[in-house]
């Protein structure tokens, strides 16, 4: 199997705030690998880091063959076209129309008229079951169509790699799976390698080839779904189960102490 993304020994941390103390793990090529975790370990960041949007304190990190943590201006393009994140919040400039927020990068970067981008733009969208939308502006839209625009403006950049950072947070169960299926999608008919970072244990084992769960600083386990659901580990256990004691309230119980002492 070919490999996406190597993340080796990865730290972490913000002033006294330790984060990642050494998270290590791969992705293979058209995979669909999700990260889970307790709120506040570091999904997030992980996800920044892969994306060079953050730089870590140590590690290395490997994306398609790319040192990403020593690229030079050429490599830096590639890597761009590479692999790109899809913002929580989506992100889009409330201020351009759906069409304008999907072809960016074609026109600003790549040097694409208008009326070609706006083509390959329609196009995108209407991939993403979002066609007659193209000259709305984003405060027209639903919270899961904004979310679907910007999975279409990460296409239209044609990465090999897309990083999704809570792809489901705040949509309904139905559009949760309509989500789900899309990105199913991405990988089946596009061959895209999609890295999502998730909070919904149903979704998640709907989705992923493997789920790594990250805590306390590390990748506690990484397995099917199958292997995650049987697993013996209690932060796992307590994690995918939503128990409300062991060892994840143990330690945040611990460092609240720390905190109020
Ligand atoms: N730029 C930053 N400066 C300082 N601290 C930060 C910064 N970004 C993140 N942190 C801290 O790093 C820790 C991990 O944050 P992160 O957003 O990655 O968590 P998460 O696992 O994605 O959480 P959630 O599931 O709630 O979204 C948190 O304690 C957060 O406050």
């Amino acid at each position: 199997m070919k490999e996406a993304i190597v993340v080796k020994h990865l730290k972490k941390s913000f002033g006294s705030k330790v984060v990642h103390r050494d998270v290590t793990f791969t992705v293979y090529d058209r995979e669909i690998f999700v990260i889970m975790g307790p709120s506040g370990t570091g999904k997030s960041v992980l996800l920044k880091q892969i994306a060079g949007l953050i730089k870590p304190d140590d590690g290395y990190i490997e994306v398609y063959g790319m040192d990403i943590l020593s690229l030079d201006e050429e490599k830096v393009i590639e890597f761009r076209e590479t692999l790109t994140y899809v913002f929580q919040s989506g992100a889009l400039f409330d201020s351009y129309p759906v069409w304008y927020n999907v072809a960016f990068y074609l026109i600003e970067k790549k040097g694409i008229s208008e009326r070609e981008a706006k083509k390959e733009a329609s196009y995108y969208l209407s991939l993403l079951g979002l066609s007659g939308t193209e000259d709305l502006y984003p405060s027209e839209l639903s919270g899961g169509m904004r979310k679907r625009v910007a999975v279409a403006r990460a296409l239209c950049m044609n990465p090999k790699c897309i990083l999704f950072d809570e792809p489901t947070s705040g949509l309904d169960p139905v559009m949760t799976a309509i989500f789900d299926n899309l990105i199913l999608k991405l990988r089946k008919e596009l061959g895209k390698t999609c890295v999502v970072v998730s909070h919904d244990v149903n979704s998640a084992f709907r989705i992923a080839d493997r789920i790594a769960i990250l805590w306390n600083g590390t990748i506690v386990e990484v397995g099917t779904p199958e292997e995650i659901r049987n697993s013996s580990n209690p932060v796992v256990k307590q994690f995918i189960n939503g128990e409300p004691e062991g060892p994840i309230t143990e330690m945040m119980e611990r460092e609240n102490e720390q905190i109020n002492a």
